[in-house]
């Protein structure tokens, strides 16, 4: 949708009016009238709105990780019928159906339906693969595919239990929210954080991952030693600017709930997207992947994914995240003497990966787009076969790497349970995946003596 427009920046308190009602943000009584002052709750909000704030974080929390945004809407969230349970399809937050499997397992492309055979949406399209913690204590994460071909009427989304991290990895869509409307094409990402309601519309047979978290928010990571610039910079987050529709749907309107891993829809007989001003510092988002200012090394060795980091959910353990979300980019690689591709490995982390286009670096064959990977809790993995003879003897002169491809991974200090759907149901195991290490061979020699300079 040509048009959209957005505010730059990362979790900044931001104020935006729908530009057909100027002036709907409340202000305040001052004295002086040169001076602007703004009040959250006054008596009488301006164009006749309802008041009602969306927290992110408890009351208390510290100012760096306070988060609430106010909206002047039409008639308040609260004015629905009662929830009712509804079918959770294959979403679950259920992570004992299976044995535990710590093998590397690969997915191949999870199909999309046809709109012909099944109408899918973007919520009745949400697969889960696999996951850990509990959305009641409010630690863990879920990962889910969605594959879908039919855009949400009259339905909204609103995750209670955590935040969504969604990657598009085939067909743009238009995510429309309390906030404003956001178009998310592949290598575009966004996030929607807890409680915020939001439909999908899709132009076509669209499919992506989603990386859930429960009880924390997503962050920019830290930067040390880099300074204050690099990797994703704070101004290439776009937030939504606000969009109204003053819609009332004899029908009924259905807000989908997910709460405590389970479905609820309840009806309300207008628009949620009711939202003609709001300011604050929660609010949904996108990112552009083709932003991120890589860092790499320029000398020698491999360095550790950690340096392409786009944004982190932290676990209270220093150090340690609930999920990290990093990128595979276009870069140049001109590491000396060094074997450049990822390291053979054993990680104390769970490894999910999926591909958005092209190839990835560590497995030339095999690991498709839409497809994805998960190297659990120290399940050794790395280059297949062919990758480790190919950049064994490669001539180690400056090359592009990864020209054309977006591969990402869905880091966890969370041990990883994988659903029935993600071992089962899907049937895109690949079986055969533990074959591609199967050619590495002994290159052992007992004689062999450091070269005289
Ligand atoms: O396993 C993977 O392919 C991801 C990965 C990439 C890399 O460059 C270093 C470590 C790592 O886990
Ligand atoms: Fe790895």
């Amino acid at each position: 949708m040509a048009g959209l427009k957005y505010l730059s920046g990362f979790g900044n308190e931001f104020s935006s009016e729908d530009p057909r009602c100027p002036g709907a943000l409340p202000k305040g009584q001052v004295l002086n009238p040169t001076l602007l002052s703004l009040q959250n709750s006054p008596q009488v909000c301006p164009y006749g709105l309802y008041a009602e704030q969306l927290s992110g974080s408890a009351f208390t929390c510290p100012r760096p990780t306070n988060k609430r945004s106010w909206f002047y809407r039409i008639l308040p969230s609260v004015r629905h019928k009662p929830y009712t349970t509804v079918d959770n399809g294959n979403l679950t937050e259920t992570w004992d159906e299976m044995h535990p499997d710590p093998n590397q397992l690969r997915w191949l492309p999870f199909t999309i339906l046809k709109s012909s055979e099944k109408k899918v949406d973007f919520v009745t399209g949400l697969h889960t693969i696999c996951g850990a913690g509990d959305t009641k204590t409010r630690n863990g994460i879920s990962i889910h595919m969605f594959t879908c071909n039919t855009s949400m009427i009259d339905r909204c989304f609103n995750n209670s239990d955590g935040d969504f991290l969604i990657v598009p990895q085939q067909g743009k869509i238009l995510v429309t929210t309390e906030f404003g409307k956001m178009m998310v094409e592949p290598k575009e990402i966004c996030v929607i954080q807890q409680g915020m309601r939001f439909s999908v519309d899709v132009f076509g047979d669209t499919r992506g991952y989603v990386l859930e978290v429960y009880g924390a928010h997503f962050e920019l990571p830290d930067l040390g030693p880099i300074g204050a610039n690099g990797l994703a910079n704070p101004r290439d987050f776009l937030t939504p600017v606000a969009w109204y529709e003053d819609r009332e749907v004899a029908n009924g309107y259905t807000v989908i709930n997910k709460y405590q891993g389970k479905l609820f829809s309840s009806q309300q007989d207008f628009s949620p997207f009711n939202v003609v001003a709001w300011h604050g510092n929660y609010t949904p988002y996108k990112y552009h992947l083709s932003n991120f200012m890589v860092m790499n090394c320029v000398a020698f060795d491999h360095a550790d994914p950690s340096i392409f980091t786009v944004l982190t959910a932290k676990s209270t353990r220093p150090g340690v995240a609930i999920a990290d979300f990093v990128i595979f980019p276009p870069r140049w690689g001109v590491a000396d003497h060094t074997f450049r591709p990822p390291y053979y490995h054993r990680n104390c982390m769970s490894e999910f990966m999926g591909l958005i286009e092209g190839h990835y670096e560590a497995k030339e064959e095999g690991f498709q787009p839409g497809g994805g990977s998960l190297h659990s809790m120290m399940t050794p993995h790395g280059p297949d076969g062919a990758c480790f003879e190919k950049n064994s003897t490669a001539p180690l002169k400056p090359e592009r790497v990864a020209e054309g491809t977006m591969a990402f991974m869905f880091e966890s200090s969370f041990s990883m349970a994988v659903t029935k759907w993600g071992l089962e149901t899907c049937q895109k195991l690949d079986k055969s995946y533990y074959k591609c290490w199967e050619p590495l061979r002994k290159h052992f020699d007992p004689n062999w003596r450091p070269s005289k300079q």
